[in-house]
């Protein structure tokens, strides 16, 4: 029978299987101090030990500051929070990537940098971006706390099977529009909770054109349509990023592991049941203008009068019938795990080449991990963001939630690279635009949004 790559990562898992459920071994389980004390207080209630602790890999990133890291963490219940994650690690032999070491980040950036994610793993995560992982063809989902518990100690969890859904890019897109725009416009298109139930693999001329960042930024934000977990089928672009990190099989493991990994492709006759398709020519440079992803506009629409969105437009401070091009904005962020990355970096750079952030405007760009900042640092890039009147951040959550000292004023309006504009997510009362890492360069230069299509005419 013609399977889906879905089913093949399904298949090559399934421990015991009943029904449409199945016991699935898990091959990679990723920590983060927020998700996880309730998991590590249930295996010491139970006087249980973690089985495979190889297997596992910690970091903090929500709470933690992007500022002043020198001279530790101020703000008592972070400390404790991150404090509380390193010594449950040390007591349960899990590796944890020091936050004054070189390898820390956002966990869903340091997993595939340091090739801890693989294609054809399992790789589970107390959060619901763990999606972003299925960008290397790994079946990858977030779980709860006590999940996390019960992988740590069996290896395994039970899980319903998804119904599969393909969406497929056709044709290129136009220039100034990116994977965040492709991500924006699939989530408009199907709905917050249209992808709900399935495994939604992302397919076409555009996805395959995609580096592995911009792979990363579409799967990521599969969750904001409600698919837990996003895919992209392996191919040399995979592999090539792969290759050479610390974690990554090498010598004849790493041949072996590639024999494999070319299997791992949805059959040409595989049925999904679900099939999308968009031309991504006809695709613009997408913003958000409710409090969920999926009230989106292209940046030169109007926004449409309809009473469903009254609610979410008085919060954001907008009307039907004007566009969110030349809408004034008084912050921006780059970064996080969607849009964190060194070439989400490189693009926003690549617009602000001379410009200065606008009168106004606080910009912020926070690096989705060190080593992602190391290599901006490299390239000279810090410097550029610095002199242009950015603030360029130690890496970290930051203002994708507040959750640590980084949080918005209420009214504050802002263009950001994150996921997420829910009401709140960035302080409460705040204003969260959702676009591209070149929008919001573009925005906050121009200190309000434009159509970053003319500035590169
Ligand atoms: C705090 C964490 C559990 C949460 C998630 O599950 O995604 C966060 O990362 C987010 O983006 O809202
Ligand atoms: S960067 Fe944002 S979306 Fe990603 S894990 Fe952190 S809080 Fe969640």
């Amino acid at each position: 029978m013609q399977r889906t790559l879905y089913q093949k990562l399904w298949d090559a898992h399934v421990v015991v299987e009943s029904d449409d459920r199945a016991l699935l071994y898990i091959d990679r389980h990723l920590l983060h101090e927020v998700s996880t004390p309730q998991s590590f207080e249930a295996l010491r209630e139970d006087g249980l030990t973690v089985r495979r602790p190889e297997t596992q890999l910690a970091v903090a990133d929500h709470s933690v500051p992007t500022h002043d890291r020198a001279e530790g963490i101020k703000d008592s219940q972070a400390a404790a929070q991150v404090a509380l994650l390193e010594s449950n690690c040390a007591e349960f032999g899990i590796e944890y990537l020091r936050l004054d070491g070189e390898d820390q980040g956002i966990v869903h950036v340091i997993g595939p940098e340091q090739g801890f994610t693989l294609p054809g793993m399992t790789l589970v995560c107390g959060d619901s971006h763990t999606s972003t992982h299925g960008a290397f063809g790994a079946l990858a989902f977030g779980v709860g706390a006590s999940e996390c518990g019960t992988v740590m100690a069996t290896q395994a969890l039970w899980q319903a099977k998804a119904k599969t859904m393909r969406v497929t890019f056709t044709g290129k897109l136009q220039a100034g529009v990116s994977a965040k725009d492709m991500a924006l416009a699939f989530i408009g298109t199907v709905g917050a909770s249209g992808g709900s139930g399935y495994a939604t693999e992302f397919a076409g001329e555009a996805v395959q054109a995609l580096s592995m960042e911009g792979r990363m930024t579409l799967c990521n934000m599969a969750i904001e349509a409600g698919s837990r977990t996003g895919l992209v089928a392996p191919d040399v672009k995979t592999f090539a990023y792969v290759k050479g990190r610390p974690r990554a099989p090498h010598g004849a493991d790493w041949d072996a592991a590639i024999a494999y990994w070319r299997t791992l492709t949805s059959d040409a006759d595989a049925l999904f049941d679900s099939e999308i398709t968009i031309e991504s020519e006809t695709i613009a440079p997408q913003v958000t203008f409710g409090t969920s992803p999926d009230q989106v506009v292209s940046v030169r629409s109007l926004l449409p009068d309809d009473d469903r969105f009254a609610k979410p437009m008085r919060y954001m401070g907008v009307h039907a019938g004007e566009a969110m091009n030349g809408l004034t904005i008084d912050h921006a962020f780059i970064g996080s795990c969607t849009n964190g990355r060194i070439e989400d970096l490189r693009s926003a750079a690549s617009i602000i080449r001379g410009g200065h952030v606008a009168p106004g405007v606080r910009a912020l760009v926070v690096p989705g991990s060190m080593r992602v900042k190391a290599q901006a640092e490299s390239e000279g890039l810090d410097k550029l963001f610095l002199d242009a009147g950015f603030e360029w951040r130690e890496p970290g959550c930051s203002l994708c939630v507040a959750m640590n000292t980084d949080r918005l004023p209420a009214g504050a309006r802002c263009a950001s690279t994150s996921n997420r504009n829910f009401e709140g997510r960035q302080g409460a009362g705040a204003r969260t635009h959702l676009m591209s890492p070149v929008m919001v360069a573009a925005a906050a230069i121009s200190g309000r949004i434009v159509d970053v299509r003319e500035m590169l005419a």
